[in-house]
């Protein structure tokens, strides 16, 4: 009953079990525990994983999200109370994409907490004691990896909410070898994509236009590079491809994070960040320097887009909204993608009002539209990627594939950023409502599960093998 009400009312009720009630929840956990729901797997079960997953009921998982509860939504290290953001993401896996609900998994990986006022909170659930680090943390993931994968060979494992520090690394480490994904890396950076492209298509212009825009984007975690990567790689392939396109598109993006804008003059760079940093020439030809604010990046750039994902509630002040009033779009776009609703850069009626109505306004928690006045609406997107994960766990489950492949995410992207229609773009509409996430998420995996098949990935579902898929493919799709 609890999922026919969820699925009849996923308008009303996605902002409970999701974004930013589950934040609310996950701050609160070991205070309103009272049952276990799901697996705890944690640093003092070290040897043991490989038996205890048989402790779990279900003869068969389809799906399980892991967190190790380390930066939850925009709030920071939660501990074990991370779990919250397991069960609510698996909450969306059966009202948008069917999965039974006696064959999803959440699980937290404990591997200790930095949180300081957990560690000292008496009713704190998880481990005492602070995160394991190097390569004590990777041999606990590891274990669990292997486990899982033991028990059930084809399961999904989506990675949600894991620092930026171990997102990129433990994504490089299974991808190839693990059916998984990361989902603030890969399933925002599709959902982020598929918004740019509407903005483009808002300002009347073509999809092939967008390696014209110029992006600001403030944050540079899992989430912020996720977006640049794919956003870059979009634009490249849009240019040809060459090493020329891939540097012309590169220099489409000013990334901003807390010590201000990154340039090849920042010490102790990441290497996921490094090919985003601006080359010293440039900066100062366009009168900036490492390190410059995000007013004065704004200032000199006039971008056609700023996209937020710095976890910083307000960030996008009003001097930084005054400055995107010069912004070289037709219809400048304003991204606050940050979770939960406190944590957003800024609020819709913050950028209607001050940047003027023709913007196209997202966020990552829902908010609602913003009455312009004469009848007309500012629009409010919500730019999460809860429009993607379930359609890609769906069709990776469907087409059987071993692995989640580049182009099975890009793929999804290119079908959420095509299911809009025309008129609605033009209106300020670049994300369907919520309402329909079901017939979206059903797009969404058959076009991961047609990917799957192109590229030789597909191995079947049951007692439909490959070659039946191939036969389907052919009679239904085409
Ligand atoms: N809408 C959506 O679907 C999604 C939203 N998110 C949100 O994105 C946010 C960031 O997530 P992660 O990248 O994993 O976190 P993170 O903590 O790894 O990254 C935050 C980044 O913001 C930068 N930052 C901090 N203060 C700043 C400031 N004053 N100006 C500019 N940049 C600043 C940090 O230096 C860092 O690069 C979270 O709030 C999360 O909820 C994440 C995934 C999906
Ligand atoms: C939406 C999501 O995955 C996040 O805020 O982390
Ligand atoms: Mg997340």
């Amino acid at each position: 009953m609890y999922y026919k009400v969820l699925i009849d009312n996923i308008k009303e009720y996605a902002p409970l079990v999701y974004t930013p009630t589950v934040g609310l929840v996950c701050q609160n956990y070991s205070s309103l525990f009272r049952r276990p729901r799901g697996m705890y797997f944690s640093a003092a079960d070290r040897g043991e994983m490989m038996s205890m997953v048989y402790n779990w009921p279900s003869d068969q998982v389809d799906m399980i999200v892991v967190t190790d509860g380390s930066r939850i939504l925009g709030l920071g290290d939660l501990g074990v109370q991370g779990i919250g953001i397991a069960i609510g993401k698996l909450d969306l896996y059966v009202a948008a994409a069917g999965i039974n609900p006696q064959r999803v998994l959440p699980v937290m990986i404990d591997v200790g907490t930095n949180n300081e006022m957990l560690l000292k909170h008496p009713l704190y659930l998880g481990l005492q004691q602070h995160r394991l680090d190097g390569e004590e943390y990777l041999s606990v993931i590891d274990e669990f990896m292997e486990a899982v994968f033991t028990r059930w060979p084809n399961v999904i494992v989506q990675f949600e909410d894991f620092q930026s520090k171990w997102a990129f690394k433990l994504l490089q480490r299974y991808r190839h070898t693990y059916r998984m994904f990361n989902d603030d890396v890969q399933g925002t950076a599709g959902v982020a994509i598929a918004g740019l492209l509407g903005a483009v298509r808002a300002q009347g212009k073509p999809m092939i236009d967008f390696p014209k825009q110029k992006i600001v984007l403030a944050g540079a975690g899992s989430a912020g590079i996720g977006v640049a990567n794919t956003a870059c790689n979009t634009m490249a392939r849009m240019l040809g491809n060459s090493e020329s396109a891939i540097e012309s598109a590169r220099s489409q993006f000013w990334v901003v994070d807390a010590m201000g804008l990154i340039t090849e003059d920042r010490a102790n760079i990441d290497p996921e960040v490094l090919p985003f940093a601006r080359k010293m020439k440039e900066v100062g030809y366009q009168g900036l320097r490492e390190g410059a604010s995000l007013v004065e990046v704004v200032r000199q750039v006039n971008p056609d887009v700023l996209l937020g994902l710095s976890a910083v509630g307000s960030l996008f002040s009003k001097e930084v909204l005054e400055a995107m009033k010069h912004s070289t779009s037709t219809r400048p776009a304003i991204f606050a993608l940050s979770n939960p609703t406190k944590n957003a850069e800024c609020t819709p009626e913050e950028a209607f009002s001050i940047v003027g109505h023709h913007i196209i306004f997202a966020s990552g928690s829902p908010f609602k539209n913003v009455d312009l006045g004469n009848g007309t609406v500012g629009h409010c997107n919500q730019g999460n990627n809860m429009y993607l994960f379930p359609g890609i766990g769906l069709g990776t489950l469907l087409s059987g594939s071993p692995v989640i492949s580049d182009g099975m995410l890009q793929a999804a992207a290119e079908c959420l950023a095509t299911y809009m229609k025309e008129e609605e773009v033009l209106n300020g509409i670049i994300y369907p409502s919520i309402s329909s996430i079901r017939d979206i998420t059903k797009e969404i995996a058959a076009a991961v599960v047609r990917e799957a098949i192109e590229e030789d990935l597909a191995e079947g579902y049951r007692d439909m093998d490959a070659r039946d898929l191939q036969k389907l493919n052919q009679v239904f799709f085409y």
